[in-house]
């Protein structure tokens, strides 16, 4: 892999209410993506479990000993490529979470995120969701290194948060990536736009990966879809089950740094944007 980029595969599965099944899928779906020169692949939300707060208590694992851990970690080892493993329920210290974990070439779990900001939102005529009612939120930015590219996480309702981009950006980031499942109130103004904005803001690739779209229950607004730091959809799939590749090159991110160089312009002695946690 080189250092300036790598090969990427976003994996828009469907996901139905079998968990052994969804893996299988998953894990086939990754098979296919390294037979065509993946380097790193990405999953969706919830890519084991139907996306729903009655669902999450059901489907939820510890991590990393539960068997979506162990597949995500047996799929990076035996094909040695970088698996972003979408998002699962996680249950610890009989709390629950929505859970992003990263797995690199030797099968090692390197990062894990818990989504920061929860889904709560309630348009009439539209859609209600209230993931706070089972869920809580996590506190942590999480970073990971693909041969010395830091990437940051977030998952879906995540991307409305440009604070938080802002925030990985002024940690090195230079690529962001949000599992996320957008509704098909709110994915169809949005989902594109906010990725095409938190790229452009920060200057950094943006992989966002959706469920493909289902017939019951939730139903996603797919697309998922790869930004580059000029703020250019580069790859965007449909909304069935689809898998997405692109090509990154991080030179684009130092180029476009270096000749719109918008953070040194910042009037930080005006505004600032502070991180809270870990200083
Ligand atoms: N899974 C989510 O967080 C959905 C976010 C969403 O649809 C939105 O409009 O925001």
């Amino acid at each position: 892999m080189s250092q300036n980029g790598f090969r990427a595969a976003l994996i828009q599965s469907l996901v139905g209410t079998d968990r052994a099944k969804n893996l299988k899928n998953a894990s086939s779906l990754i098979d296919k993506a390294k037979a065509n020169g993946a380097q790193v692949v990405a999953l969706p939300e919830c890519f084991n479990s139907p996306y729903g707060t009655k669902f999450f208590a059901e489907y939820a694992e510890t991590i990393p000993d539960g068997p979506t851990s162990k597949m995500l970690s047996e799929a990076a080892k035996n094909h040695s490529i970088y698996v972003i493993g979408g998002t699962f329920p996680e249950k610890d210290n009989n709390k629950f979470y929505n859970t992003c974990t990263v797995w690199n070439p030797q099968g090692e779990m390197v990062a894990k995120f818990r989504k920061m900001h929860l889904f709560d939102i309630d348009i009439p005529n539209g859609i209600t969701f209230k993931e706070s009612d089972i869920l809580s939120g996590g506190d942590d930015l999480v970073t990971f290194q693909i041969n010395g590219v830091t990437a940051g996480l977030g998952i879906c309702y995540d991307m409305r948060f440009e604070e938080l981009a802002k925030l990985y950006r002024l940690k090195g980031c230079k690529l962001l990536v949000y599992p996320g499942a957008f509704n098909m109130t709110t994915g169809p103004l949005h989902w594109e736009l906010l990725q095409r904005a938190r790229a452009l803001d920060n200057q950094v690739y943006v992989f966002a990966i959706s469920p493909a779209r289902g017939e019951k229950g939730y139903i996603a607004w797919g697309h998922s879809q790869v930004t580059d730091p000029w703020g250019k959809v580069v790859a965007q799939a449909q909304h069935g089950e689809e898998i997405i590749y692109a090509d990154v090159d991080f030179g684009e991110c130092d180029k476009v740094r270096s000749q719109i160089p918008i953070f040194h312009q910042r009037r930080s002695d005006i505004y600032d944007t502070v991180c809270k946690i870990n200083g």
